[in-house]
């Protein structure tokens, strides 16, 4: 594993005239995970893209080593091409070994010749989740990771985490969900909130 870090220091996040949240901080060593809960709106999926460094934090700053995998609601998987061709072209970007024990292990073996758009709910969060494994960034972002998941497909995915941070990465968690992970920080965000 690569190895990573992830710190943010005085943040604060601006939302059209709005500042939602302002002085959080967290810093993160190899091998851990921290759930950030709080309420719907509060700011959860924002801090999510500051860290990613797809949004500009309003005041503070965040501090990146190690590439960054993202999995939020928009799964950047070709709604038109069958799912095997859509982990096909993203192992041939991130330069990664195929993926087919993360395939067999998210039970979407039977689902390899299906288009990505034709893919219920949570087989979609599967197969976003099989194409973060294989891209082998040592730090994920996970934003509402287990929604539209079956009980099975969760503790995958808690399982999949726990291995992730086990093996040296990093992985932050935005849920307002319980998110079984003995070993995790958990920070709520609403004491942060303006
Ligand atoms: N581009 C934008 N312009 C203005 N306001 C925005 C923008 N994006 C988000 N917001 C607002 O910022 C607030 C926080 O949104 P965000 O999606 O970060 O919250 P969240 O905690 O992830 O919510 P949820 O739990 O419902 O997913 C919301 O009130 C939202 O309407």
């Amino acid at each position: 594993m690569q190895a990573c870090h992830l710190s943010a220091t005085d943040l604060a996040c601006r939302r059209g005239d709005r500042v939602l949240f302002r002085g959080f901080g967290m810093d993160l060593e190899a091998g851990t995970a921290l759930h950030i809960t709080g309420s719907n709106g509060i700011g959860k999926t924002s801090l999510m893209r500051i860290l990613a460094g797809l949004l500009t934090p309003y005041e503070g700053h965040v501090k990146r080593e190690g590439a960054i995998g993202l999995m939020d609601e928009h799964p950047a998987l070709d709604p038109q091409v069958q799912l095997s061709d859509g982990l096909a072209f993203w192992s041939a970007i991130d330069g990664s070994k195929d993926c087919e024990e993360t395939v067999h292990i998210l039970g979407l073996d039977e689902l390899m010749d299906v288009p990505f758009r034709f893919l219920s709910t949570g087989q979609r969060k599967r197969a976003a989740l099989a194409r973060l494994v294989n891209q082998d960034a040592p730090i994920w972002l996970l934003d509402e990771p287990l929604n539209g998941l079956d009980v099975d497909a969760k503790e995958q995915t808690e399982s999949l985490i726990a291995l992730h941070c086990d093996e040296g990465g990093i992985c932050v968690i935005a849920s307002h969900q319980t998110v079984r992970l003995p070993r995790a920080q958990s920070i709520s965000l609403e004491e942060y909130a303006l």
